[in-house]
């Protein structure tokens, strides 16, 4: 085994001058057993995990990103069962026959001075036309010393560089401490209801392999999240991860919104977003300005992104109806679309498709809306003042006395008997496990995190919910109050309308492409305003469009998008849907504005 070293700068260029490039932490050289010409050189760099395979003069290399390695773990072998051969190097001969435990473990094999480092890795690969994540297990054998103690303390050595540069942090002697647990809400009754499955199995295998402890709770209720963060010391936890659908993250997002200390909560604990609903506009935002790819019902990549804890500015929109004020990070919706979305609610079992099919249906029987539609328009979106902090925001509870009064069917949770399980998990999903240095095992080994809990629904009803006043809170309102004349600068449209959707994120579901130039903090707000009087085939082709964003250039007498960074909508009459994030609110006036960069939000690491 060669010498390892710490900051070694190998890179050269043709004349032999030194280059600012991958910086070489640790450097190991390595044998195979079954293969004996053939060693490897593993180099730890900034870049990621460089594997260079060396066969009678000829070498191949291949480096696994940074960006897509989770964890790293040191193992010991297992003791080997009464009757079984106790040489130790025949476990390493067949490839399958490795089993090994944790260090702490009562069933470690005294004999085998190894030490085993396990570094897992999601590797980004081309299956026919599109990208997906394959798992891929590097284990590497340490054992050129005499005593388990030394290779053991070599094999922490790059378990602590590893777990420093997944961190994104200087690289210390002792792995970065995970002091505070990340708090899992998951809705159950999300898109077709397999938020509970899908969490087992795809996300936290992940967290487990990257050693991220969690709280998991299983909503029980509407509204739980909702309760659940306002009501709660949020600080005990590092990151609030809404597993579901838009409509959670919702939940999470007003019950922040609900507290006191908003601003503090927002500004030190980031939301994220693993996707399991229907919709799943926001998680379907992040893989396309993050370049991840989305696959639904693969959470795979996004999954990576709690381990990371790569963290970015969204704005926020907040909005005003006659008795509500909340706050938004998707859409605001009046006609076709939102038609669509309450009235599809039927078709669930089916997933994302009841929309399209849904669409159908609403353009045999297209409707018209009356009503009136001011705005503010951007004037120019390639030159808006970007913040880079979040803005300093005035605190408000509300413009209007009439607005933010005590919610009757809010309530505290009190229930502290909730079953507790541990959160050991079945891995037969994983797809490969490739492996160095002879030890190759498909079953690889699963442990649950230290300290991770999951909570699940009570079963005896021995629920305690006592009423809490739930007060709205945020920046506060630059508009007039939803009944006061506009200023004279708005842009009034009246008329009749087959839809007006306003989105502020790229994606509102995860085939609508809605507004392609937004991004998730741009302070920009994009209008799509719908005339009546467009035929049916112009509507099915702008339709048609969205799934690929081509709508967005059409401009013309019935149809046209537009920036914006406040808008109201006073819809005539009291039938119809508006829809805000996709959940439905009352029917009448609504106003909105844009406030950027309040909230963070976890996003996949780009390096
Ligand atoms: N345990 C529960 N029982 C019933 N409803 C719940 C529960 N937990 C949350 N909800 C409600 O379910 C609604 C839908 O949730 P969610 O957004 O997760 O799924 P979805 O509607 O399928 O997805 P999307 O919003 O992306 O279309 C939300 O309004 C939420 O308040």
């Amino acid at each position: 085994m060669a010498d390892s070293m710490f900051g070694k700068d190998v890179s050269k260029n043709i004349e032999g001058d030194s280059v600012p490039k991958d910086h070489v932490y640790l450097e190991e050289t390595f044998y195979i057993l079954s293969k004996k010409n053939s060693v490897f050189r593993v180099r730890l760099t900034s870049k990621g995990l460089s594997l260079t395979k060396e066969t009678d003069g000829s070498s191949k290399e291949q480096t696994i990103l940074l960006r897509d390695i989770i964890g790293s773990k040191c193992m010991r072998s297992k003791r080997r069962r009464h009757g079984a051969s106790s040489c130790v190097c025949s476990s390493l001969v067949g490839p399958q026959q490795l089993k090994v435990v944790e260090e702490n473990s009562g069933d470690l094999d005294e004999n085998d001075i190894s030490a085993y480092l396990y570094i897992y890795s999601y590797i980004l690969k081309r299956s026919r036309r599109s990208w997906k994540r394959e798992r891929t297990t590097i284990t590497l054998r340490f054992r050129s010393f005499d005593k388990y103690e030394d290779n053991n303390r070599e094999a922490q050595k790059w378990r602590t560089t590893i777990k420093c540069l997944i961190a994104g942090q200087p690289i210390t002697y002792v792995p970065p401490l995970n002091d505070k647990k990340i708090l899992i809400l998951l809705n159950p009754k999300s898109g077709p209801g397999k938020a509970r499955e899908l969490f087992q199995t795809k996300v936290a295998p992940i967290l487990q392999e990257a050693e991220v402890p969690y709280d998991l709770h299983v909503t029980k209720y509407a509204q739980f999240a909702r309760e659940f963060v306002r009501t709660r010391n949020v600080y005990a936890w590092r990151t609030i991860v809404a597993v579901g659908g838009d409509g959670v993250l919702f939940e999470i997002l007003n019950g922040m919104f609900e507290r006191l200390d908003w601003q503090q909560a927002l500004s030190e604990i980031p939301l994220a977003i693993i996707p399991c609903g229907s919709g799943n506009g926001l998680a379907r935002t992040i893989c396309h300005l993050y370049n991840e790819p989305y696959i639904t019902q693969n959470l795979t990549g996004i999954s990576m992104a709690l381990v990371k804890n790569r963290i970015t500015p969204m704005d926020v929109v907040r909005i005003e109806t006659k008795t509500k004020i909340m706050f938004s990070f998707l859409s605001v919706g009046w006609g076709l679309l939102s038609d669509i979305d309450i009235e599809s609610e039927r078709l669930r079992a089916i997933g994302g498709q009841r929309f399209a099919v849904w669409a159908v249906a609403r353009l045999l029987g297209l409707r018209r809306y009356r009503g009136v539609i001011s705005y503010v328009k951007i004037k120019d979106v390639t030159n808006l003042p970007k913040p880079k902090q979040p803005l300093t925001l005035s605190h408000s509870v509300s413009q209007d006395g009439a607005l933010d009064s005590p919610d009757a069917e809010a309530f505290i949770d009190c229930d502290e008997n909730s079953e507790v399980f541990s959160n050991a998990v079945n891995g037969k999903h994983h797809q490969r496990v490739d492996s160095w240095y002879s030890v190759n095992s498909r079953r690889s080994a699963f442990y649950s995190t230290r300290g991770s809990e999951y909570h699940s629904v009570t079963s005896g009803g021995s629920e305690m919910r006592s009423p809490v006043h739930a007060c709205m809170h945020g920046p506060a309102s630059h508009l007039p109050s939803l009944v006061s004349q506009l200023p004279s600068h708005w842009v009034h449209e009246e008329g009749e309308f087959v839809m007006v959707h306003v989105a502020y994120q790229p994606y509102i579901g995860e085939d609508f492409l809605f507004a392609p130039r937004s991004t998730l903090s741009d302070g920009v707000m994009w209008m799509l305003i719908i005339k009546a009087g467009i035929s049916r085939s112009q509507l099915l082709s702008f339709l048609l469009g969205i799934g690929q964003g081509s709508h967005a250039e059409i401009n013309n007498e019935y149809v046209k998008m537009i920036p914006v960074s406040a808008f109201r909508i006073v819809p005539e009459g009291s039938s119809g849907y508006l829809t805000v994030d996709g959940e439905l609110v009352e029917y009448g006036p609504i106003q909105a504005e844009i406030f950027p960069n309040v909230v963070n939000l976890i996003v996949p690491d780009l390096k």
